[in-house]
């Protein structure tokens, strides 16, 4: 467990209200110090004593950039929380200690340093378990268990375009492709989640010039606008990204080939303040994201994850999980700084 600090009598770090000029670490010991003096505002109480929540992080340089923002500091040490990187040259048993393993890194090694870990450490949270984050990052195995839900309610339902995984050799896919019924447009897209090169092939001949291994999903028209839901725990974001334009029949029939198109939901703009068709910008239902999320929260084991979902364009309530990301862009998210060390806190009080 993390040291103590003292904080405001109320116990409530509240950034906005307070400007910490300094703070002075003696140890695990932290001692907020607000216009020169300690923060121990109310006349005749004594400070409350706060936990200082540790969370080490093992994050690609990139992740530390988008997510390892000054403003997450900044409040999450108004909170309590310290973020302290995790060497991943020593053991990790030797380093912290942590209340809280933050990570996202590839690599059968690293799986089993946090395995080990999590064996010796039972009371350390990792966010989030090695093989909880294997299963999303095959595209095979990451929309079975939305599939298994079969989510149908009275605000909507909720399923997963149907697609088929090639292994290896190219030239059955048109065979394959056929016997399974599948219906052209497709988009293929690498077996492996990490790889982004997505591609969209107009007509069955074609698809011999695709690489597996891959998943061959049926392209849903969708108004050319998805929906990015931001899953922090029991905390849910929904935002609108440009996504692929609608394919039409004439544009179908008129087309062949495999278009390509590299890291394609990267370079996806923002289309919260663009001027939509209303039946194309409104979001999906509270209601039914709450349930989601709720459900695949527990199914998967993940506690930091988001969801593609189109709706299918024409419909009011057909939504369909394209894709699910491990401890995604959360720089992108809205309030991304507040909600996730609130997050953060609610794992170390939950204790
Ligand atoms: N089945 C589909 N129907 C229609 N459009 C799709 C479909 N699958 C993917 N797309 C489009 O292609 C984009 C990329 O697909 P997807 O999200 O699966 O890839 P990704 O590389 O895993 O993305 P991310 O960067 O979000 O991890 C989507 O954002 C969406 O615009
Ligand atoms: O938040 P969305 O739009 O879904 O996009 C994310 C991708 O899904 C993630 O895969 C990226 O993270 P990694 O580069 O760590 O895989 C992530 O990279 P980032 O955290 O550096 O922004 C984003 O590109
Ligand atoms: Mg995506
Ligand atoms: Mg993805």
């Amino acid at each position: 467990m993390g040291g103590e600090a003292y904080k405001t009598a109320d116990g409530v770090a509240k950034e906005e209200e307070v400007e910490v000029e300094e703070e002075r670490r003696s140890g695990e010991e932290m001692v907020a110090v607000v216009d020169g003096q300690k923060k121990n505002s109310t006349v005749g109480q004594l400070p409350q004593p706060m936990k200082i929540v540790v969370v080490g992080y093992a994050l690609t340089s990139k992740k530390i950039k988008s997510f390892l923002q000054p403003k997450l500091e900044g409040i999450a040490r108004n909170k309590g929380i310290l973020f302290v990187a995790i060497d991943q040259t020593k053991p990790l048993s030797d380093q912290g200690p942590f209340d809280i393993v933050l990570h996202k890194l590839s690599g059968k090694e690293w799986q089993h340093v946090l395995e080990d870990y999590r064996q010796t450490h039972p009371d350390v949270t990792v966010l989030d378990p090695p093989d909880a984050i294997q299963h999303v990052y095959n595209r095979q195995s990451m929309l079975e268990d939305v599939a298994d839900l079969n989510l149908s309610d009275a605000y909507g339902k909720v399923g997963v375009p149907r697609q088929l995984v090639i292994k290896k050799d190219p030239s059955s896919i048109p065979d394959a492709v056929n016997s399974a019924g599948l219906r052209l447009p497709l988009v293929a897209k690498p077996l492996v989640a990490k790889s982004h090169e997505l591609s969209l092939a107009y007509d069955q001949y074609s698809l011999k010039k695709l690489e597996p291994p891959l998943v061959l999903q049926e392209f849903i028209n969708h108004g050319g606008v998805l929906f990015k839901v931001y899953i922090v725990g029991e905390a849910i974001k929904v935002v609108r990204r440009f996504s692929l334009p609608d394919v039409s029949k004439p544009e179908l029939l008129k087309n062949a080939g495999v278009f390509r198109f590299p890291r394609v939901s990267c370079a996806a703009a923002t289309a919260d303040e663009a001027d939509l068709d209303p039946s194309v910008a409104e979001l999906p239902p509270r209601p039914l994201l709450e349930k989601l999320a709720r459900e695949l929260r527990r199914r998967l084991g993940l506690r930091l994850f988001n969801l593609d979902i189109i709706r299918e364009h024409g419909s009011a309530d057909k939504y369909y999980v394209i894709d699910i990301n491990y401890f995604p862009g959360y720089g992108k998210m809205p309030e991304y700084e507040h909600i996730f060390t609130d997050f953060l806190l609610s794992l170390a009080g939950s204790k």
